[in-house]
């Protein structure tokens, strides 16, 4: 699927940047109010190598200025997703929100993936940590 003519195409803000903005595809101004949540199109679509994923971050700037942020971070693009992506945003925030096209609503990291292969066994390893979890080393 191609980019939206007018947008441009998800690209690294500098070399040393992790993420790739996403922009918002949406034909008209789209409208979050405190509490809602709404699946945002990008307008592109893409094709990674097999062992590959992409994970859909906030942004730090809408979190701490407006508390918009993705829900389900990170959002998950499997490798053989041929879809549009889409973002899925949430306004935690008490004011309500205005998505324009073009505006940049999330960021994008193409990760590698390691695949697990599962094999049953009657015991584990001992380890120092063992089954301690969940804060037992302290409470800060
Ligand atoms: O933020 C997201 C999350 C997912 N997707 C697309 C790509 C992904 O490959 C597909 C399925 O996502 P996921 O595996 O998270 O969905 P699911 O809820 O497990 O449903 P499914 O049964 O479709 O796998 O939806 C997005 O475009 N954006």
């Amino acid at each position: 699927m191609p980019h939206g003519q007018d947008l441009e195409p998800p690209a690294y803000a500098s070399k040393f940047a992790a993420g790739m903005d996403l922009r918002a595809a949406v034909s008209d101004s789209v409208k979050l109010f405190p509490g809602e949540r709404k699946l945002i199109p990008t307008g592109f679509a893409m094709q990674m190598e097999p062992g590959y994923e992409a994970q859909i971050r906030p942004r730090s700037g809408l979190a701490l200025k407006h508390g918009v942020t993705v829900l389900n971070a990170p959002g998950t693009v499997d490798a053989d997703y041929r879809g549009e992506v889409g973002v899925l945003l949430i306004n935690l925030g008490d004011q309500p929100f205005t998505i324009e096209r073009g505006d940049r609503i999330a960021q994008m990291v193409i990760s590698p993936m390691c695949q697990a292969r599962w094999e049953i066994v009657p015991t584990l390893e001992s380890s120092g940590r063992g089954r301690g979890g969940y804060g037992h080393t302290g409470v800060r």
